[in-house]
């Protein structure tokens, strides 16, 4: 199957298996993987934080950096379709008694600094006040969009005027870099921790970075032990991070296969698909898209339904040229 379900599909590649095997390892509960310590230290430097925390999956970076940030009680400002909010079963509920507060960001993802101005509760008798504003980065749900970072800036500059840190989920942070052609560092500059995942495109088989700084990945690293995160001889797991890492620069390859499948997907009748941003492709379906996606599995190729009438593809590292030609046939044939 061309599996073009989610970019978390990517696997590892041998480079990363032997960098796996032969990673110098330590338990990293007392600080001591140093495998763990460099990656952490070069995420923490490409994004331009302090320091920095090896978490096992993006949602516990979030849930993690939510934690971090808040006071039970409290509420968090976040995009009605964000990640945070819609994919990690209501976490900030269930870890941090945190209540979520959601405004519709624009058609791309966009919250803006009215918006956050408008839903910030000031603490008082009777209110335990806004705690956070969780952002997102490319927005998935809005098709992997690259929001610009004066965007990124605008929400916070209003978040830090009332004292509320800011938390970006990066998941996708590398490709909104990519997109936009400016660094990862300029996208984060404006928040106060940033996750970014190295499990999805950039191709390592587990493992995301959440940074901050120094004080505050001190506090995060007792919350991610909290929730058993706490990893030992994690350096087997950040060995292909590092090498992951490296693999920032390739994600436009992944964009420009994705610009050619929406452009192929567009032309297939029943569906019409918006040139994308970055790897994500949401198509819009006549049928519905639980039928669409179940015919095209048929067909050997693998989507998601994003809707009631939206499938959303995704490209990655896994996926070449000739997939793509390969995947629009198969789509051809399952909406015919
Ligand atoms: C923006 C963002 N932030 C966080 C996460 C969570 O990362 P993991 O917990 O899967 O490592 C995801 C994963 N997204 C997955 C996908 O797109 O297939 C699913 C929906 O969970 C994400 O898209």
């Amino acid at each position: 199957m061309i599996d073009l379900r989610s970019d978390t599909v990517t696997k590892p590649d041998q480079a990363m298996r032997e960098a796996a095997r032969d990673a110098e390892v330590g338990d990293d509960v007392y600080g001591e993987d140093p495998t763990v310590n460099e990656l952490e230290s070069r995420v923490a430097d490409v994004l331009g934080f302090e320091d920095a925390l090896l978490v096992p999956s993006g949602t516990m970076g979030n849930q993690v950096a939510v934690r971090t940030h808040t006071e039970r009680g409290q509420e968090t400002i976040l995009e009605r379709e964000s990640h945070v909010y819609k994919w990690e079963l209501g976490g900030v509920a269930q870890h941090s008694g945190v209540q979520a507060r959601p405004v519709d960001g624009d058609d791309r993802g966009v919250v803006s600094p009215e918006q956050v101005r408008g839903a910030y509760v000031e603490a008082d008798g009777h209110r335990a006040g806004t705690g956070l504003l969780a952002l997102e980065n490319t927005h998935n749900s809005k098709g992997g969009t690259a929001i610009a970072p004066e965007a990124i800036d605008a929400a916070a500059e209003v978040a830090h005027e009332r004292d509320v840190p800011v938390h970006l989920d990066g998941a996708r942070l590398f490709n909104a870099a990519a997109a936009l052609d400016v660094p990862a560092e300029r996208l984060a500059r404006e928040v106060d921790s940033a996750t970014v995942c190295l499990s999805k495109g950039l191709g390592a088989p587990v493992g995301s970075v959440l940074a901050g700084s120094e004080a505050f990945v001190e506090r995060a690293r007792r919350h991610r032990k909290l929730m058993g995160g706490g990893m030992r001889q994690a350096g087997i797991l950040a060995a292909p991070g590092l090498r992951a890492l490296e693999n920032r620069d390739r994600l436009g390859a992944d964009h420009e296969r994705a610009r050619r499948l929406a452009a192929g997907l567009d032309a297939v009748s029943g569906l019409s698909a918006p040139e994308p941003e970055t790897n994500i492709v949401v198509a819009e379906t006549d049928d519905p898209a639980e039928e669409v996606v179940a015919a095209c599995e048929h067909e050997g190729v693998g989507c998601v339904a994003f809707g009631d009438y939206r499938v959303r593809f995704c490209t990655h590292w896994d996926v070449d040229d000739d997939d793509i030609d390969a995947a629009l046939s198969g789509v051809e044939r399952a909406v015919e």
